[in-house]
């Protein structure tokens, strides 16, 4: 097994990104800002957000932090949206997700400044992802993708894991990863299957894959018997089992197989954080 290191990568990548704000506040006195949204007191949320402040600050990057009690209305939350569409000091703004009453989190995402989207979730980015004819053509037009796919290819390509031509499956089908991930794979010329709750033959289906990504949220639901030699397996999962973190993915059968794997913890999540880095400071850019 070889794994991806993804807190070394993501580190690596902070550290780019860190000078690019130093030199941006040096010749310009400005510092771009990130503003993040907590709706209610849902622990987890509670900890990535915590962690996306404190990567922020480490970058250089300001950071500004709303609360809303869990009980907020659609119109309460938009409302705050407004405001921050409105400050010029902001340059991005995430809303945590899920929301305790989650059936209006699209509504409270469209109404954030597609300019402003970090999380690549508004109609507005999540089309111009869909419509790229390839990947250099969106980092070109700097547009802001979601983060935790885009993390996922930073990590492919900064291990030189090769995406044209080759087959991968994608489990999970949600707006928020297995959705753009699979358009970003699109993008960078893999032949892409999206499977999900009702795809058939599922281990087949991944067995013939030469990358296999698992964003499904069920603790060690992919095996070795999942994945043919050689292949790259990519894990999103996280899944907390009795204060213990596990992935999608059964890392441990996989530890004599011939395969290239990302660990959870330190493997794709550190690299969302780094990515939604990125795209304050392209939001930043785009709205210079
Ligand atoms: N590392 C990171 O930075 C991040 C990690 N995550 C983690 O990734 C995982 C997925 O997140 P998210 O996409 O938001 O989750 P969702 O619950 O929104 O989506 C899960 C997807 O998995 C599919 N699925 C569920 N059960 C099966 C099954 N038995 N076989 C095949 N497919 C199945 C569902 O299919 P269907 O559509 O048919 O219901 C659905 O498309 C979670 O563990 C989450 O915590 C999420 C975001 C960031
Ligand atoms: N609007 C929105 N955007 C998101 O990007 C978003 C979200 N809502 N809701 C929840 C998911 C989840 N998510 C993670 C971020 C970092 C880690 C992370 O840093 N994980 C560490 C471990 C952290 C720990 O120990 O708990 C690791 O994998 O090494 C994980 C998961 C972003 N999400």
């Amino acid at each position: 097994m070889n794994i991806i290191d993804g807190k070394k990568i993501s580190d690596a990548k902070r550290a780019e990104i860190k000078e690019r704000v130093s030199k941006i506040t040096k010749e310009t006195g400005k510092v771009p800002g990130l503003a993040t949204i907590l709706v209610g007191e849902n622990p987890a949320s509670q900890v990535y957000i915590n962690s996306k402040i404190k990567a922020c600050e480490n970058a250089g990057i300001k950071s500004f932090h709303r609360t809303l009690p869990a009980n907020s209305s659609k119109e309460e939350i938009i409302s705050l949206i407004k405001n921050l569409n409105a400050d010029s000091q902001i340059d991005g703004i995430l809303l945590q997700l899920p929301l305790p009453d989650n059936s209006f989190a699209q509504d409270c995402i469209n109404a954030i400044s597609p300019l402003k989207d970090v999380d690549g979730l508004h109609p507005f980015n999540a089309g111009l992802l869909n419509l790229s004819k390839n990947w250099q053509e969106l980092i070109d037009k700097n547009v802001l993708l979601s983060c935790t796919p885009s993390g996922v290819i930073h990590l492919l390509h900064a291990s030189k894991i090769e995406i044209a031509g080759k087959t991968a499956v994608v489990i999970g089908r949600s707006n928020l990863v297995g959705k753009p991930l699979s358009m970003m794979l699109l993008a960078n010329d893999a032949t892409v299957i999206m499977a999900h709750s009702k795809t058939k033959n599922l281990k087949e289906v991944c067995k013939n894959a030469d990358i296999v990504v698992a964003a499904i949220g069920k603790a060690k639901f992919v095996t070795k018997e999942f994945i043919k030699d050689g292949a790259t397996v990519i894990d999103v999962g996280i899944n907390r089992v009795d204060g213990k973190l596990y992935g999608d993915v059964d890392f441990e059968s996989l530890t004599n197989a011939n395969v290239f794997v990302t660990p959870v913890p330190g493997g794709v999540g550190p690299m969302t954080i780094t990515m939604l880095l990125e795209n304050t400071l392209k939001a930043f850019n785009n709205r210079k």
